[in-house]
């Protein structure tokens, strides 16, 4: 049942999670796979490397094993997605997948990453795969659309941080942008391997106009934002949740913005916080302590992610659950996040408005009508009881 706030918004009951419109900028492609399909994917193509072959207990392993408290172990598990990702069958399968399961738990605008070069040991070129990942992703919003669900997913190409092919995967983005791809990406290990190493790829996509985000600020501090943002001109911060080290808070709670802090907030920089993968990497320690509750309440442009659905065993729902149960987050809330989310996607400004006015805030006022509605029942239910 809905229940009114403290603070006079509409707590949302977890169906209402589920139907609010949700939007998605940091989800991984391979890290999002349903336990089942990679069984099935592992038996078709002879891959023997699984640690479980029963799907309920696959997806136990993967939540365990990406558990450790820290990224680089953290990073082991994607060898098993990515191995059962090499055909072009495969990737339509499973980009398919993805955008049926977003759109069933509600998301209504997703941007999903990949990193092309992770998928070419079954002979595929650059292109292959690409190609392969966008008609899966027409074929889940097709399906979606039969399901009663209206989605819209755009490709990320993630390009890893520790190899050399930068460049050459920001090419890549380049010549798809007008056909499913909306950005680039780095992502993999950050710790030894920073940004900077990839200006010609950041360079060449500013020359393009071009946008792209940078997996910084999560298993390294501040030096990595910073070079995220001043050397590299990041649109936006994958995760960048450590920017918290920047900010103090005194005992009688008053807050200090360090430089960079002040100049992501001002700047409006949009945040990919993916609150349950920081709990599994170490970067904090609970929900409650997550720094996404200051940085809402300091008004930083913070969105809400999923990152790797299998790996947290996650959706876009359960993370606002928790975010509702910890932070006692409203209706308004979620809506604030959500347009937040899309005011940051890669999409053309006219795109973006037209979700926010068209979808978006339609979504969330119906949802809150509902209360209304409920209210009024409930009280003219009871006064026709007393009179
Ligand atoms: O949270 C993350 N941080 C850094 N790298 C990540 C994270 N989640 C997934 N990756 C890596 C592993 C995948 O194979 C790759 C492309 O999606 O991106
Ligand atoms: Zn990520």
């Amino acid at each position: 049942m809905t229940s009114q706030s403290i603070q006079g918004g509409v707590t949302p009951t977890p169906d209402q999670i589920r139907r609010a419109p949700k939007v998605l900028l940091h989800d991984h492609l391979d890290g999002g796979l349903r336990p089942g399909t990679i069984v099935d994917l592992a038996r078709e193509s002879g891959y023997s490397g699984l640690p479980e072959s029963d799907a309920d207990k696959l997806g136990i392993w993967f939540r365990e094993a990406a558990d450790s408290g820290s990224l680089e172990r953290y990073l082991e598990t994607f060898s098993h997605t990515v191995a059962v990702m090499q055909t072009r069958a495969a990737l339509v399968r499973v980009a398919a997948e993805c955008a049926e399961d977003l759109a069933e738990d509600g998301v209504v605008y997703a941007e999903v990453r990949y990193a092309p070069e992770q998928h070419l040991d079954g002979g595929l070129s650059l292109e292959e795969v690409v190609e392969a990942v966008n008609e899966g992703f027409r074929e889940g919003e097709r399906r979606a659309r039969a399901n009663g669900h209206r989605i819209r997913v755009g490709a990320l190409l993630t390009a890893m941080r520790h190899a050399a092919r930068a460049l050459e995967i920001a090419e890549l983005a380049n010549r798809y942008r007008d056909s499913g791809v909306v950005g680039f990406d780095i992502a993999g290990a950050e710790a030894g391997h920073p940004p900077t190493r990839h200006l010609d790829a950041f360079e060449y996509l500013k020359r393009e106009n071009n946008h792209f985000t940078i997996h910084a600020g999560e298993a390294f501090g501040l030096p990595s934002i910073w070079q995220a943002l001043q050397w590299c001109g990041a649109d936006r911060l994958g995760h960048g949740v450590r920017i918290i080290d920047d900010i103090e808070v005194a005992d009688d709670g008053s807050v200090t913005l360090g430089r960079l802090a002040a100049y992501v907030r001002d700047k409006r920089i949009p945040l990919e916080l993916c609150p349950s993968s920081n709990l599994q990497t170490g970067a904090a320690a609970s929900f409650a302590e997550h720094p996404i509750g200051l940085l809402r309440r300091l008004h930083f442009r913070a969105t809400v992610n999923t990152d790797n659905r299998l790996m947290s065993g996650t959706s876009m729902s359960r993370e606002f659950e928790q975010l509702v149960e910890t932070f006692g987050y409203t209706l308004d809330d979620m809506q604030w996040f959500s347009v937040n989310a899309m005011k940051s996607a890669f999409i053309p400004f006219d795109e973006r408005l037209a979700m926010i006015n068209d979808v978006v805030k339609p979504g969330y006022a119906e949802l809150k009508s509902e209360w209304l509605f409920q209210q009024t029942a409930s009280t003219s239910g009871s006064s026709a009881g007393q009179g």
